[in-house]
């Protein structure tokens, strides 16, 4: 029996097995507004037989995209058009889910095949970033954002809020909320980013405190029989290593009693120095020791796109669901041959009725 093919209950949520398309920016909205790109795209990943898709990084507000063309759920409009994928993704099979997100400074981008950085200020499509302190991420993302108010700390979080209640209202059953990449909330967390002297800077409780005061903020909209989580960086390769584990391990616990139910781990790209070592399923170890030390269920990617790596990290008690992302755009239907390879039984019903069939019949014996 393969453990990758069993399937997964979080609060009220059944998914059909532990493979998640985890969210990837598709950089291809007009106005925050989801198009027939986005439903093509989310329709084929949901038939190709993942038991959750969790779509992109989707802005709490348009000054929280990445870039001009990154989706939006700040109005009725934008969940309109989100509720058509959340109902596609559903009717395919899988859970449909969504990550809601604000940039930071790393936000006002151009996409990344159009140069990766900033937005030139006398361009008419720029707007002001914002971060926990006036210090640019660096490189090419070279921009110093305005450390925020308090003032921008309630609005942002009532932004998060408000998404939250549009994701409930459009049929997503998954909310994660994105607290990675560099983006606002891990830069709140990040040394590298927040200088602050307030009650949001200092020690890990005092960088921590926005994510905290923003999921506690979601868990009043968000219905409790849904699962709420959050993908989070917990560490930065950047030579303090086990000071970042320890006190993001800290805060997953301090989240898991604000009712965070499950970590999505990833890796914090606060600073473009990191020395990260790129490898097969190289993160997996890390999401096991944030299983153990924090009792939370835990997804990770990165790497993990060799059906028995992935099968084992479920079967070895390291993963609870798998994030295979990259790997799903150059095959969507990486769960049917997952399923091939680790020879579960009807493999071809990983896929809908409508190819399975065809897949089942005329086969050699
Ligand atoms: C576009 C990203 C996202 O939405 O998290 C991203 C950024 C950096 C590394 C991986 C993914």
């Amino acid at each position: 029996m393969s453990a990758l093919f069993t399937p997964f209950t979080l609060k009220d949520v059944t998914l059909r097995n532990r493979i998640a398309v985890p969210p990837m920016c598709q950089y291809s909205a007009v106005d925050g507004l989801a198009n027939d790109w986005h439903l093509a795209h989310y329709t084929s990943l949901a038939r190709g037989g993942a038991g959750l898709v969790i779509v992109e990084a989707t802005a709490v507000s348009p000054e929280g995209r990445i870039s001009p063309a990154c989706l939006g759920l700040w109005n009725d409009e934008q969940a309109a058009e989100l509720a058509r994928i959340a109902a596609a993704i559903k009717a395919a099979g899988a859970v449909p889910g969504i990550q809601i997100a604000h940039a930071g400074r790393k936000a006002n981008a151009n996409k990344p095949w159009e140069g990766d950085d900033h937005i030139a200020q006398d361009d008419p499509r720029s707007w002001e970033t914002l971060s926990p302190s006036a210090i640019a991420f660096g490189h090419h993302l070279d921009r110093v954002p305005r450390a925020m108010t308090h003032e921008d700390i309630a609005h942002v979080q009532a932004d998060f809020a408000a998404a939250a209640r549009r994701a409930k209202e459009a049929g997503f059953e998954w909310l994660e909320l994105h607290f990675a990449h560099g983006y606002l909330a891990q830069s709140f967390f990040s040394v590298h980013a927040n200088r602050r002297e307030d009650e949001y800077g200092g020690d890990w409780r005092g960088r921590g405190r926005f994510l905290l005061e923003t999921l506690d903020a979601v868990r009043t909209v968000w219905p409790a029989r849904l699962p709420l989580t959050a993908r989070f960086g917990v560490i930065e390769y950047d030579g303090r290593d086990e000071d970042t584990l320890q006190e993001a391990i800290a805060l997953t616990k301090a989240m898991a009693d604000k009712g965070l139910d499950m970590l999505n781990v990833s890796i914090g790209f606060s600073t473009p120095d990191a020395a990260i070592p790129w490898g097969p399923a190289f993160l997996a170890p890390v999401a096991g020791r944030v299983r153990q030390e924090t009792g939370l269920p835990v997804a990770a990617s990165w790497g993990i796109d060799n059906p028995h790596s992935a099968d084992a990290t479920v079967a070895d008690g390291v993963l609870d669901l798998v994030m295979i992302g990259r790997v799903h755009l150059a095959n969507p239907h990486w769960s049917y041959q997952a399923a091939l390879s680790l020879g579960i039984d009807r493999p071809s019903w990983v896929l809908p009725a409508p190819y399975a069939h065809w897949l089942e019949r005329y086969r050699p014996n």
